[in-house]
C-alpha cells in the first residue's frame, strides 16, 4: 500500500460537495473528480426526468468510481465527490482501498438545502427529489462531519486540519540552509514536511519549534522521527537533504533507506563532492531509489529569498522535482529561474564546487585590495567608500558585502580589526584544486586562494617569521584607479579559469554542459553574482573560452598596465597579493607564444628518456636524444 489518500466528499444533493471538493483539491494540489461526471447516460436521463435512481442503477456507477480511486491512488491522492448516501455504497466505493480512504460528510438541514437547490440553475436534479435523498441517507460513523453553515473556506480549513494529507516535499536537516529553504518552499505554497534529528537533553523538538515560529509553516508537518517524516510524504517521495557534506550525508542516507520505497527521490542539496554524488547515485540505484545531486548557493538569505540552484543527475528524475526547485530559485533579469538542469551524474555538484572555487578567488581578491588600500594609509571606512565607488564598474554581491563588513563598528574600533586573520574552509576549494589538477586545467587562482587560506592558518609561524625575516610592508605608491583596474583584470582571469575548468570537466566526463546557461543561473541568488556574470552570458554563447572574445581581449589589454604596476609595487614593498600576482603571471604565460617548456621537455628527455616533439617536424612524432 502506498501513502496516497482518496478523500470522498459525501452528502445529499445540494450540500456543496463540488465546490468544497474543488477547493480542497486545489489546496492539496491533487486531482479532483466529480462523481456526477461518471454517471452513465441512462442514470442522467432518469434523474433529468425526475425519477430517483435505484440501487441497481447505482451499482455500475459506484464500481466505476471505485476503479477511478484505485487508479488514481497508484499515482497520487485525489478528491472524489459522490453523495455516497448508504453504507453499502461507501463499502463499494472504498473496496480494496479502505485504509487509504477518508470520508468527509457535509451536513445540512432539509430547509438549508432546499433553499440552496432552488437557487441553482442548470442542475439535472430537481429539489423535489431531495426528500428521497434524506430518506436514503445512512449517517456514516467514520466520516468527518462538517456543517454546511460554515463558509467554504472554513470548511476546507477544517478538513485540512483533520485529514493529515501527505506532504508533497520533505526537507531533512533544519540547519542554516534547511530552515531557509523550508520557509521558501512554504512561502511558495508547497505542502511540506520538515525533519531535524533530536538529541535528548540538548536538542529537542527542533522541527516543531521551528514550525511554530513561522506563520508560513502553519500547514507544514514537523518531525523528529524519521519514520513519521517519511510516512508523511506522498509517493514517490521527494526528500531534500540539507545536512553536512561528507560522512554525515552517508549516515543520513542509511538512516532513511529502511523507510523509503522504490521510486522515491533523494535530493542532496549540500556541498557534496561530485565523485561521492556519482557513488551515492549508483548505490541508491541498486536499491531502486533515485538520487540527484543539487548545488545550492546563496547562503542563508539566498536560500530564503531565492538561491541559485545547480541540479545534476538523471534528467527524467530531475523533472519530477523541477517545479519545486524552479519555484524557490532566484529569478534572473528576464524573470527566468536561476535553476537549470546541469547534466548527468555529479555535474550539478561539480559546477557548485567550481562556483565555490571562483568564490574563493573573488573573496581573496577583495581581501588583497583591502590590504593594499590599508597599506596606502586608508581606514576601513575609507576603503569601504572606495569600493562603493567601484560599483558602477565592478559590482558584485561580494563587493557589496565587503563594503558592509568594512563599515561595521565594534565599540570605537572597526569590527574587522578584531577578527582573527585565519581563514577557514569546508572543502570545496580543496576539491576544486584537486579536480583542476586531475583534469589538467590550470586553475591557478583557485589554488592560490586556497593556499592563501592555508597560509593564513599558520598564524604562530607567521608571527615568528615576520620577526625573523623582518617583512614589513611599507607605504605603497599607487593610484586608486590602478588598484581598481588590477582588481577587474584579476576577476576576468578568475572567471576564465573557473569556466575553463567546467568546460574541461564537461569534455572529460561526457557531460553536455551549457556554460552560458550556467553563467545565467549565476546572475542572481548566488554568492558570485555580479554585473560581470551578466556580461558573460552572451560571451559564453559564442565560445567557452572568454579570452577569445574581442571586447574582453580589449579590456584585458586596457587593464594590463595597472595590474603590472600594482603587482610590481606589492612585490617591491613586500606586500603579499597572491591572486593579483597569479592573475598577471598566468596571463603572461597564457599569452606567451614560445614558452620555456622546451627546457622542461629537454630535461625530461635527458634524465628519463621521456622524448620530445621537434619544432622542425610537423608530423607530431616524438624524438629522443642521447644527451651524453
Ligand atoms: N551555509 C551556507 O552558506 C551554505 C551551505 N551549503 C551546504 O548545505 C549543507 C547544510 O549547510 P548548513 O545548513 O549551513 O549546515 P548546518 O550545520 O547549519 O546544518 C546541518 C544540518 O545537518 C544536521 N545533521 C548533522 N549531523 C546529522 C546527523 N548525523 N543526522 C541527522 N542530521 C544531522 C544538523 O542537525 P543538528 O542541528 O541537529 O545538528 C543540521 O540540521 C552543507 O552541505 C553545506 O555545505 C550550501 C550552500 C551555502
Ligand atoms: O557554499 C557556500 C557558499 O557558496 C558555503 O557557504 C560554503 O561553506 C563556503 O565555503 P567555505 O566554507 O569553504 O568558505
Amino acid at each position: 500500500m502506498n501513502s496516497n489518500k482518496v478523500i470522498y466528499i459525501m452528502g445529499v444533493s445540494g450540500c456543496g460537495k463540488s465546490t468544497i471538493g474543488q477547493m480542497l483539491a486545489k489546496r492539496f494540489k491533487i486531482p479532483f473528480f466529480d462523481g456526477d461526471d461518471f454517471h452513465p447516460q441512462s442514470n442522467i436521463d432518469k434523474m433529468s426526468s425526475g425519477l430517483p435512481l435505484n440501487d441497481a442503477d447505482r451499482l455500475g456507477w459506484l464500481q466505476t468510481l471505485n476503479e477511478l480511486a484505485k487508479t488514481e491512488l497508484q499515482k497520487s491522492s485525489c478528491v472524489i465527490v459522490c453523495s455516497a448516501l448508504k453504507e453499502s455504497y461507501r463499502t463499494l466505493l472504498s473496496k480494496g482501498v479502505e485504509d487509504q480512504t477518508a470520508w468527509v460528510h457535509l451536513v445540512g438541514s432539509y430547509n438549508q438545502i432546499v433553499e440552496r437547490l432552488n437557487k441553482r440553475e442548470n442542475h439535472f436534479m430537481d429539489s423535489s427529489l431531495l426528500q428521497s435523498q434524506f430518506d436514503t441517507l445512512e449517517n456514516p460513523s467514520n466520516a468527518l462531519e462538517i456543517n454546511i453553515g460554515l463558509t467554504p473556506e472554513e470548511i476546507v480549513d477544517k478538513i485540512t486540519k483533520d485529514i493529515k494529507m501527505k506532504s508533497e516535499f520533505g526537507l531533512f536537516g533544519l540547519g542554516v540552509m534547511g530552515k531557509s529553504l523550508s520557509r521558501n518552499l512554504a512561502q511558495k505554497g508547497f505542502n511540506i514536511s520538515v525533519f531535524n534529528r533530536e538529541v535528548k537533553g540538548t536538542e529537542e523538538d527542533v522541527a516543531i519549534h521551528f514550525k511554530n515560529s513561522h506563520k508560513e509553516l502553519d500547514s507544514a508537518q514537523a518531525f523528529s522521527d524519521i519514520q513519521g517524516f517519511v510516512n508523511s510524504l506522498q509517493t514517490p517521495r521527494r526528500i531534500m537533504l540539507m545536512v553536512n557534506a561528507g560522512k554525515i550525508t552517508d549516515y543520513v542516507i542509511e538512516d532513511l533507506i529502511p523507510f523509503l520505497s522504490e521510486g522515491d527521490i533523494l535530493i542532496d542539496g549540500g556541498n557534496s563532492n561530485y565523485i561521492k554524488t556519482k557513488e551515492r547515485y549508483d548505490y541508491l540505484k541498486s536499491k531502486n531509489i533515485h538520487f540527484i545531486g543539487v548545488g545550492v548557493s546563496g547562503g542563508e538569505q539566498g536560500a530564503l529569498k531565492g538561491p541559485s540552484i545547480m541540479p545534476g543527475g538523471n534528467k527524467e528524475i530531475y523533472n519530477l522535482v523541477k517545479p519545486y526547485l524552479e519555484s524557490i530559485a532566484a529569478k534572473d533579469d528576464n524573470n527566468l529561474p536561476c535553476c537549470t538542469y546541469i547534466g548527468e551524474e555529479g555535474s550539478g555538484h561539480f559546477v557548485k564546487m567550481v562556483h565555490n572555487g571562483i568564490e574563493y578567488v573573488e573573496m581573496q581578491l577583495l581581501a588583497e585590495v583591502f590590504t593594499i588600500l590599508k597599506t596606502m594609509g586608508k581606514t576601513p571606512d575609507e576603503v569601504a567608500d572606495i569600493l562603493e565607488s567601484w560599483k558602477p564598474k565592478a559590482d558584485s554581491y561580494l563587493l557589496g558585502i565587503t563594503v558592509d563588513i568594512l563599515r561595521k563598528k565594534d565599540g570605537n574600533d572597526w569590527l574587522i580589526n578584531k577578527i582573527v586573520d585565519k581563514a577557514g574552509n569546508k572543502g570545496t576549494g580543496n576539491w576544486t584544486t584537486i579536480a583542476a589538477a586531475q583534469l589538467g586545467a590550470p586553475s591557478t587562482l583557485i589554488a592560490s586562494a586556497l593556499f592563501a587560506r592555508y597560509t593564513s592558518f599558520y598564524k604562530d609561524e607567521r608571527l615568528q617569521a615576520s620577526i625573523n625575516l623582518n617583512i614589513n610592508p611599507s607605504i605603497l605608491n599607487l593610484e586608486i584607479e590602478d588598484v581598481c583596474n588590477a582588481y577587474q583584470f584579476a576577476r576576468i582571469i578568475n572567471h576564465y579559469q573557473g569556466l575553463k575548468l567546467i568546460s574541461e570537466a564537461g569534455k572529460s566526463y561526457g557531460w553536455h554542459l551549457n556554460l552560458s546557461e550556467i553563467a545565467r543561473i549565476w546572475t542572481n541568488g548566488c554568492i558570485i553574482k555580479s554585473d560581470f556574470m551578466v556580461e558573460l552570458i552572451p560571451v559564453l554563447k559564442e565560445d567557452d573560452n572568454i579570452l577569445k572574445n574581442k571586447l574582453i581581449i580589449n579590456r584585458v589589454k586596457a587593464l594590463k598596465p595597472s595590474i603590472n604596476k600594482v603587482v610590481s609595487e606589492c612585490v617591491l614593498k613586500e606586500l603579499t597579493a597572491p591572486c593579483l600576482s597569479e592573475s598577471v603571471n598566468f596571463l603572461n604565460a597564457y599569452a606567451t607564444a614560445n614558452s620555456s617548456a622546451n627546457i622542461i621537455q629537454a630535461q625530461r628527455d635527458y634524465f628519463g628518456a621521456h622524448t620530445y616533439q621537434r619544432t622542425d617536424d610537423n608530423s607530431g612524432k616524438f624524438h629522443h636524444t642521447n644527451w651524453n
